[in-house]
């Protein structure tokens, strides 16, 4: 099933994805980490940066793949992909950067790019750990409404109300790319653990419509509902629209110790 965990806050989210991401550690010392981007994951990296160094973790050998990367940026503009992984994850969590992979932005290469990317996560043995955020639109990853379910890496066309929403982060709306290279959302749900977050009001009506609305590419995380393992990991703001708020409490204060998420 799905898990809904009602949290405190995004710090709270955060320790609780990152204790997670630090559990498949415990089995597999190589495990692969699937990274999302944007402000949400942020409390995640923060949390599994002080966490390994607190606990001296070796991460000597955990691999990492980014969900997307935009179309065109160059690779050392701030708000690439790469620059974000390498800012926020490769460098604080102290991670092998020959192991830590984002899709080809290269306009050039981009129409090969996705084919790249799905042979190198297989080469790594997939994804155990997938951190996910989720677009106003229901988009995973830039997968936005009617991606297929069976969708793999490839180039995609954002919506305008992505580009809208991601605007913030650049100088000027204009400057937002057109296109970028997203993983599928079949490569999605061949990862082993999906984690999506999402934190605020403003996430309420996308997570309902994940959560318990119908599986459907019009709200591509939807697709969540599809996978044996996913846990959704939310504020009160975030869950204020959820219909069976009461029993994902119940489910979450009894749950066997032992389970984990
Ligand atoms: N491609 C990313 C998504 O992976 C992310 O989940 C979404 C939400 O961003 P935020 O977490 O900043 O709200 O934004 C971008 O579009």
């Amino acid at each position: 099933m799905t898990e809904v965990v009602i949290v405190s806050d995004a710090a709270a989210g955060g320790e609780l994805a990152a204790r997670a991401v630090l559990a498949a550690l415990d089995t597999r010392p190589d495990a692969v980490l699937g990274l999302a981007t944007g402000s949400t994951p942020l409390p995640v990296y923060r949390a599994l940066a002080e966490l390994i160094g607190r606990e001296r973790r070796d991460v000597s050998r955990v691999g990492a793949f980014a969900l997307d990367e935009y179309v065109g940026l160059p690779a050392d503009h701030p708000q690439s992909y790469r620059s974000y992984v390498a800012r926020e994850v490769t460098g604080p969590l102290g991670l092998d950067p020959r192991l830590v992979h984002v899709p080809d932005g290269d306009p050039e290469r981009a129409r090969t790019a996705g084919e790249e990317y799905e042979r190198a996560i297989e080469a790594a043995g997939g994804v155990d750990v997938q951190l996910l955020g989720i677009g106003t639109d229901g988009h995973l990853g830039f997968n936005e409404p009617g991606s297929s379910f069976a969708s793999r890496t490839r180039v995609k066309t954002l919506t305008e109300r992505t580009r809208r929403d991601n605007a913030r982060f650049f100088t000027t709306p204009d400057e937002v790319p057109l296109h970028c290279v997203t993983q599928g959302l079949g490569t999605i749900l061949r990862a082993r653990h999906l984690l999506l977050l999402a934190f605020g009001a403003s996430k309420a009506p996308a997570i309902a419509a994940a959560v318990e609305g119908p599986l459907t590419a019009s709200h591509p995380a939807s697709a969540v509902q599809l996978h044996p393992h996913a846990t959704v990991i939310v504020d009160e703001p975030a869950a204020s629209r959820l219909a069976n708020l009461d029993y994902y409490r119940h489910a979450w204060a009894n749950k066997p110790a032992w389970q984990g998420i």
